[in-house]
């Protein structure tokens, strides 16, 4: 699955919205899109392992993938209530400013495989939004961030605790038995996320708003 998304991967850490992030460059006004729009992805994404949790069937992935949801509204409440104010966004604003056009696309994604696909499909899905994030924050790690509130968020994704949070995860999908038709769907569905999580940073980068 990696070696697939690889080249995907390579692009995500090159692309400017990163850069700037380890450089100090970005402006915070991206950083500010960034950080609204993650409030309204990590809440569909909470929903997301609570339904890869409901339709797992051996105890340890119904407990992990629960136990990840309530993180993901935790990290929702605890990152965001303090990086929002910090960027002159009030949290009340959330609800007014709406998830965008690409949060709005990779949240659907997401929820519809999670729904409708299988249970391999549905792990295969959430993936990325593990792994992209523990490889990009251990590689921002590295540099860190000469702008405190950016040191910050990259910690979170940096630290000992993500790191084994992810691997519990790759794990399970290490251990998924599937037949090669259901398998390719995995790909696919690991390939289209990883993609949208390079849109999702081009998104903030740009600000994108609806067109219409
Ligand atoms: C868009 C996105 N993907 C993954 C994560 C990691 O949970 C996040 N916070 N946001």
């Amino acid at each position: 699955m990696w070696q697939r998304a690889e080249p995907t991967y390579q692009r995500i850490l090159q692309h400017p919205f990163l850069l700037g992030l380890a450089e100090g460059t970005l402006p915070r006004e991206s950083f500010g899109y960034f950080v609204v729009q993650d409030s309204h992805y990590l809440r569909a994404y909470s929903r997301c392992l609570s339904l890869l949790s409901a339709r797992a069937l051996p105890e340890e992935p119904v407990r992990m993938f629960a136990l990840h949801a309530a993180n993901a509204v935790d990290v929702e409440r605890e990152l965001h209530a303090s990086l929002l104010p910090e960027l002159g966004i009030d949290p009340a604003d959330l609800d007014r400013i709406g998830a965008g056009p690409t949060t709005t696309a990779y949240t659907s994604y997401l929820t519809a495989v999670c729904a409708t696909g299988s249970w391999a499909e549905g792990v295969a899905a959430v993936l990325p939004c593990y792994w992209v994030y523990r490889e990009v924050g251990r590689t921002l790690l590295e540099r860190s961030s000469p702008d405190p509130l950016y040191a910050r968020w990259i910690e979170t994704y940096g630290s000992p605790e993500f790191d084994a949070v992810v691997d519990q995860v790759v794990a399970v999908a290490d251990a998924l038995e599937v037949s090669a038709a259901e398998e390719a769907r995995c790909l696919e569905h690991f390939a289209v996320t990883t993609r949208y999580e390079w849109m999702f940073w081009d998104a903030a980068s740009r600000r994108l708003a609806w067109p219409v």
